[in-house]
């Protein structure tokens, strides 16, 4: 449920008590072993191994004092393994030639799945919606999505040969597809889908080699857990019967009771903000139990400045109902993400960086 990375900061108070355990413990085995020597020369020894002992004590000290520890937290195909990845390519070195590669095998399992779960959903809703023709797929792409469809219940999938593609590309663009694509709430359709679909030719070369943006897109499902989205609309795919925002909101409420959070700052991503901006102006968010007094105001840019505004102070109020005053001190800040768009991870990576020092000073009484 836990992922850590270190981020510039600041805090050695621990560090120092620990370090310092060592230090008595060093110092009497150096005690026991010297017995044979006189005193003073041992007194002189010990001297210079303390002397030693502390310097490099104080040499870690400053080192760490500048880790921040980072735990993100947030329900499943919320962006977590996303934003490490864009911390690799920002503040670490990337992905190498044979990691790129690595992802190859994913992303083509990722289409061989996205193409099944539209073919097998488009059946479901034809079934369920008997008196509408609009889910049938054309007669001529059933042998291709009854194959494709098989492809895709297996464990180990074929590379993604141009034949392959081309059906796949096919079997997309039929209008029963792009019908089920725009339910996608209703199944657990990824959201690289799109990205997926658009790119084909190029991921079916026999040279192929996965770029940044592929490698951001691809999906791995990870057994754990990391931040906060805007799925209002969304079923997770851990309970199907479970709206994810109410998923988060109850993951959020549980974090911030947790006693060993009472002093942890708290940084809210609410991410995919480019798909919170799209679906707006197609999904009310008042679908959504958490947000049903919502009352929208118009169109475009507008409705979706409120209604990020109005999610924004849901969980806020969530925040603060939880964060008794006279028990709990802690920063808590809202971003608004979408974790592909590397400039504005770094922006905000910066402005994070910028709220743990500003505490950090805060916290030493210099501010
Ligand atoms: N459009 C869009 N897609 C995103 C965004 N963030 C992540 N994704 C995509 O969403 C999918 C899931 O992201 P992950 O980072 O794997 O999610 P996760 O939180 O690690 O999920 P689990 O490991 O299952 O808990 C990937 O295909 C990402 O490319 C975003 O801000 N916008
Ligand atoms: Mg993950």
């Amino acid at each position: 449920m836990i992922a850590e990375i270190d981020l510039q900061g600041g805090k050695g108070a621990r560090n120092a008590d620990f370090a310092a355990g060592i230090h008595a413990e060093k110092d009497d085995s150096a005690r026991n072993f010297d017995r044979q020597q006189p005193l003073n020369e041992v007194d002189a020894e010990e001297n210079i191994q303390a002397a030693e002992i502390d310097r490099r004590i104080a040499q870690e000290t400053k080192a760490e004092q500048h880790i921040h520890k980072l735990l993100l937290l947030g329900a499943g195909e919320s962006g977590k393994s996303t934003i490490f990845k864009q911390i690799r390519l920002l503040f670490q070195t990337g992905f190498d030639e044979v990691e790129l590669k690595s992802y190859a095998s994913v992303i083509h399992a990722n289409v061989y799945q996205t193409i099944k779960i539209l073919y097998d959903g488009a059946k479901e809703l034809a079934q369920n919606d008997p008196s509408s023709s609009k889910y049938v797929v054309c007669t001529e792409n059933k042998d291709i999505g009854e194959k494709l469809s098989e492809i895709g219940s297996k464990m180990d999938y074929p590379y993604l040969t141009k034949e392959i593609a081309k059906e796949i590309t096919t079997l997309w663009n039929d209008p029963a597809i792009q019908e089920t694509y725009s339910h996608g709430n209703k199944l657990q359709v990824p959201d690289c889908a799109q990205y997926f679909m658009e790119n084909l030719e190029r991921f079916s070369e026999a040279t192929y080699v996965p770029t940044k943006e592929d490698v951001l897109h691809a999906r791995v499902r990870t057994t754990g857990v990391v931040e906060i989205q805007f799925r209002y609309d969304q079923l997770l795919f851990e309970d199907e019967t479970k709206n994810r925002m109410m998923e988060t909101k109850e993951l959020f409420e549980w974090v911030l009771k947790q006693s060993c959070f009472e002093k942890s700052s708290f940084m809210l991503f609410l991410n995919k903000f480019d798909i919170f901006e799209k679906k707006i102006q197609k999904v009310p968010l008042n679908v959504c139990e958490w947000f049903k007094d919502y009352q929208p105001v118009g169109s475009g840019r507008q409705e979706v400045e409120h209604a990020y505004e109005f999610v924004k102070k849901k969980y806020e109020e969530l925040y603060f109902q939880n964060s008794k005053p006279d028990r709990v001190d802690r920063a808590f800040k809202i971003y608004r993400t979408t974790v592909l768009d590397q400039k504005l991870i770094k922006k905000t990576f910066k402005l994070v960086d910028e709220t743990l020092r500003r505490r950090n000073l805060i916290e030493a009484g210099l501010l």
